[in-house]
């Protein structure tokens, strides 16, 4: 196969990931779970996992995944804005990341708009 030249930077994106949180300040809203999605973008160096074709030689997004949900499932939160830079904390911990940018919708959380999000971004120095 021809060896193509260029960039290696990998872009990864967590699509749509829906779980049940508890997220709000209402009452209704801390007494009761309710939809949350995560939208994830991050970049890492995939040279490793492209030349050894090996799990163990990249950034598995299998694992950022699992992290999430099990955060997502196991704690409250009051606002979205402490709630997305809590994900992004958990993909920014793993090293090979460069940049990660995630958006948290509420879907339905106001009366008259579709959904509301938050977005934050990080990067390494
Ligand atoms: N910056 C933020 N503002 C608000 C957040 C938040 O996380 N960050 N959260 C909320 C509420 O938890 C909820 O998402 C919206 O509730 P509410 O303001 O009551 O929205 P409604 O459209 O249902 O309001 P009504 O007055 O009942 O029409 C609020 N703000």
């Amino acid at each position: 196969m021809t060896e193509v030249s260029g960039n290696r930077q990998a872009t990864v994106r967590i699509k749509d990931l829906l779980l049940r949180a508890y997220i709000g300040i209402k009452e209704e809203e801390i007494n009761n779970k309710q939809d949350v999605l995560i939208n994830i973008r991050l970049t890492y160096d995939a040279t490793a996992a492209i030349n050894e074709n090996e799990i163990s030689a990249a950034l598995n997004y299998r694992t950022i995944t699992k992290q999430i949900i099990q955060h997502v499932d196991g704690n409250r939160f009051a606002l979205l804005e402490r709630l997305t830079h809590e994900v992004l904390t958990i993909v920014m911990e793993h090293e090979a990341v460069q940049w990660a940018q995630v958006e948290i919708d509420k879907p339905h959380a106001l009366r008259f708009a579709q959904s509301v999000s938050v977005c934050l971004e990080a990067h390494r120095p």
